[in-house]
């Protein structure tokens, strides 16, 4: 009789720690969780979200693969990665972006929860990108849903097959999908507002403000590294006549293409932008001095050998004059914003001579006295 109680006890401390244990892990496992979650919702762009989501969780959780498939039919997502100098394939191997779900059929079968079951290679490996290695054993796919719509899929896999059992719980991963569809949504929207306020609206082409943040940044640089950098100012020539002879809706017309064949002559790394009315600032970096000239001749020529065309037909012929400054013909200053200043205030002036020589040419600034002067 005692012996029994005894057996009895025993089994049930037994069964009391091993309570205790769960619930202590389970506490741990939250606290993990919830760290995670400040650090999503603390996440202030896109490329750190992205670190928390695929890189943090990983690590956090013991997975073995985590896959992140979103819907970009815009080119959002992959423009606000260019724009942070992001290499996705290096940096964020198990992302893809999508332009539409039917690049992953098994979007498409998506409801709105939580799918969890065997790792099967033929259906699954294709949501984790390259990070797909052999011995996988089960997996969790977590649709992301922002209003009722799908806009992607988040998805773990263990080598573990107890680890994403088909039958197990799925509240605390749809809360993790909400809350990381919530946070991707935000700083999509917080990237949208960043860009329509550096974004010309007539041209789609980077506005003023972009160019004077940019210009000090390019100054710096160039300045580190040894580099040239050239600054070219740009001005359709008689443009107001333009708008007089044809109207207001041609002249926006002429600003958009001739932004655009501005554009054509320009490398990735080169920063255009629209500075107001029918002037564009260009900065050439990493441009030795004798390359700034013939980019500019190049630029001038693209435009006066080929007329603009109208919407009806009409052709166009389009000069701009060209005034362009050169860093290294600067006297240096240890203060970026003035060097800059100097550097565009230089190619403005060269601009005022090329339109007085006669338009339709490129003037280069003569050596200017920088503000160190
Ligand atoms: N259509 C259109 N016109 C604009 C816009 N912004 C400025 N303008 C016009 O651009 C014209 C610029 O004229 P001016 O500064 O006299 O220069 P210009 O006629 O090009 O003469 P030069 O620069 O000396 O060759 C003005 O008539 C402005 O109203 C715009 O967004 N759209």
């Amino acid at each position: 009789m005692l012996e029994a109680l005894q057996a009895q006890n025993d089994h049930l401390r037994r069964r009391l720690e091993s309570l205790l244990r769960q619930a202590r892990s389970n506490e741990e496992k939250l606290r993990r969780f919830e760290r995670l979650e400040h650090a999503l919702i603390g996440a202030g762009s896109l490329p750190d979200l992205l670190r928390v989501i695929l890189l943090d969780y990983r690590e956090t959780f013991e997975l073995d693969a985590v896959g992140l498939c979103l819907l970009d039919a815009g080119g959002d997502l992959q423009r606000c990665l260019d724009e942070a100098g992001v290499d996705r394939a290096a940096a964020f191997p198990g992302l893809q972006l999508l332009g539409t779900a039917s690049e992953q059929p098994l979007l498409l079968q998506l409801g709105l929860r939580p799918v969890l079951g065997q790792f099967q290679a033929w259906r699954h490996a294709c949501l984790f990108g390259p990070d797909r290695g052999a011995g996988l054993a089960s997996c969790a796919v977590l649709p992301l849903v922002r209003q009722g719509q799908l806009i992607g899929s988040l998805q773990f896999a263990s080598r573990d097959s107890g680890r994403y059992e088909a039958d197990a719980g799925t509240e605390f991963l749809e809360r993790l999908a909400a809350i990381v569809a919530i946070c991707l949504d935000n700083v999509l929207n917080q990237e949208r507002l960043r860009q329509a306020g550096i974004t010309d609206a007539l041209t789609g082409l980077h506005n003023r403000r972009y160019f004077e943040q940019r210009c000090p940044i390019e100054v710096g640089e160039a300045q580190r590294h040894g580099h040239g950098l050239a600054c070219l100012f740009l001005d359709v020539d008689h443009f107001k006549r333009i708008n007089d002879t044809h109207g207001h809706p041609v002249g926006d017309e002429v600003l958009r293409q001739v932004g655009q064949r501005i554009r054509q002559q320009l490398r990735a790394g080169d920063t255009m932008a629209r500075y107001g009315g029918e002037e564009f600032v260009v900065l050439l970096p990493r441009c030795p001095d004798e390359h700034a000239l013939e980019t500019a001749e190049r630029i001038r020529r693209a435009l006066c050998e080929t007329c603009v065309e109208l919407p009806d037909g009409t052709q166009l012929p389009v000069t701009l004059s060209a005034g362009l400054s050169l860093l290294s013909h600067l006297l240096t200053s240890s203060q970026l914003p003035l060097l800059a200043g100097s550097l565009v205030a230089a190619a403005d002036a060269a601009l005022y001579a090329a339109k007085a020589q006669g338009r339709n040419r490129i003037v280069m600034g003569g050596q200017g006295a920088g503000p160190g002067a």
